[in-house]
């Protein structure tokens, strides 16, 4: 007999390196299919729960069903946050710090596609030190985000470790489990 079909949810993202790990990091396990929608949705300014609720409003607006958004970030504890840095800017701006503790932060936000429904948000946090930059250059402030426990750098780090302890795998843990249950209250998936 055929598996039940998975639930599937569009992820709306226009950056292809937060699309690569998604995938990694689900592999086929996940208890929804996701299916990819490049998109470049407004860079939103504000809270990252504001900015991930406005997002997915627009992605689900746009596609018109069921989306989820990422929005990610790292912030230097020193730092009151404000807007995104880029790796090197990030770690000039902590040079007059002494403390260069600091977290990444992920936030899925997810929608039904019907906009009378509240937005669920899942976050994963990873502390760690922003750092000399280290490491290949092509994915945002990786070179300088060390993970604690760690003496290399998030992009110094094979994928997979990374994949393990991200901010990123935190919270799809987070959004997986929420799937897991609502998969198993509700009546298995039709054909689609
Ligand atoms: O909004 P979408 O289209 O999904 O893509 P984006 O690149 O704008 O995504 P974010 O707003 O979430 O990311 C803000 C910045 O943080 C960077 N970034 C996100 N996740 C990262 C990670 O795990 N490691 C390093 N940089 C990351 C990313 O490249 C951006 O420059
Ligand atoms: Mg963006």
């Amino acid at each position: 007999m055929a598996a039940p079909a998975r639930r599937s949810v569009v992820f709306v993202t226009g950056n292809a390196k937060k699309l690569e790990e998604v995938v990694q990091i689900l592999g086929d396990s996940s208890p929804y299919a996701l299916v990819a929608r490049k998109i470049d949705l407004p860079e939103y300014q504000g809270e990252p729960d504001e900015i991930s609720v406005q997002k997915c409003r627009e992605a689900a607006r746009q596609v018109r069903g069921p989306v989820i958004v990422g929005v990610c970030c790292c912030a230097g504890n020193a730092l009151t946050p404000g807007p995104s840095l880029c790796c090197s800017g990030l770690y000039k701006l902590l040079a007059g710090f002494e403390d260069k503790s600091a977290y990444a932060l992920c936030t899925f936000a997810f929608s039904t596609g019907n906009p009378e429904e509240p937005v669920k948000l899942f976050k994963g946090q990873t502390h760690g030190l922003i750092v000399e930059p280290r490491g290949p250059r092509d994915f945002g402030w990786d070179p300088c985000f060390q993970p604690d426990g760690y003496d290399q750098t998030y992009a110094e780090l094979p994928k997979a470790v990374k994949n393990s302890i991200s901010h990123r795998y935190r919270a799809l843990s987070e959004l997986s489990a929420f799937f897991l249950q609502s998969s198993s209250a509700e009546p298995p998936a039709g054909p689609s």
